[in-house]
């Protein structure tokens, strides 16, 4: 089954628009300081007023406070959230929001009792650097560290891009893989051409021998 596909770090209704045109399943807004990614409220309403319906806004977070995730959800429509930090499970399903977790794959990380502590994740999203590291790295990391069946849904991240997220699909097999800096020119700046190609890769890997 074709892996579903999230652009995060998207700061304009431009690029909002090019992510959807080439045919992302969601996008993510950054809502952690510092990132050049990091939007405020105003920013995020016009982005999300330029997303066409049935492509969802994950709003992204990182040891956020309670009081500022309520803010952001009493202004603005988002459908998922991210937690990109030490959060726990109290907390990140306090929201009556849907949440992915983020977990780290530097150093030792046992991913089954990381499901054990996020039960009612909607996914496991594994990347180079979480927990007290910022995401949007453009680090890969080994991705034959990760079970090859694993008991939830695992998000691919870290570093991919149109020239790797083939392989990374046929090697890791994920629901869902999810790319910020892969797609984009310059930090900060997402590249339409690179986000088609991007999502061209990712169906190309349903059709390709290799991937059965
Ligand atoms: O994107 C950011 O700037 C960011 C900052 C702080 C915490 C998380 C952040 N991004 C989280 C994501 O979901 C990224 O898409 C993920 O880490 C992959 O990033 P990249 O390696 O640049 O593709």
């Amino acid at each position: 089954m074709q892996p579903r596909v999230k652009i995060c770090g998207i700061t304009t209704a431009e690029q909002a628009r090019w992510a959807a045109e080439a045919g992302a399943d969601a996008i993510g807004l950054v809502f952690h300081e510092p990132s050049t990614r990091a939007v405020g409220i105003q920013q995020a309403t016009d982005i999300i007023a330029a997303i066409p319906a049935y492509v969802s806004v994950v709003g992204l977070f990182m040891n956020p406070d309670a009081a500022q995730v309520r803010t952001v959800l009493e202004r603005l429509p988002l459908e998922m959230l991210q937690f990109h930090g030490e959060e726990s499970a109290d907390f990140c399903r306090r929201f009556g929001r849907r949440y992915v977790k983020a977990v780290g794959m530097s150093g030792e990380l046992d991913l089954e009792q990381a499901s054990q502590l996020y039960p009612d994740a909607a996914a496991l999203l594994v990347d180079s650097h979480a927990g007290r590291r910022a995401g949007g790295t453009g680090e890969r990391f080994d991705w034959s560290r990760l079970p090859s069946r694993p008991d939830f849904d695992l998000v691919l991240a870290g570093g991919l891009a149109p020239g790797n997220v083939a392989e990374a699909i046929r090697v890791v097999r994920p629901w869902a893989v999810d790319v910020s800096s892969g797609v984009e020119s310059a930090p900060g700046q997402k590249d339409p051409q690179l986000m088609s190609r991007f999502i061209e890769e990712v169906q190309g890997v349903g059709q390709s021998k290799e991937s059965e």
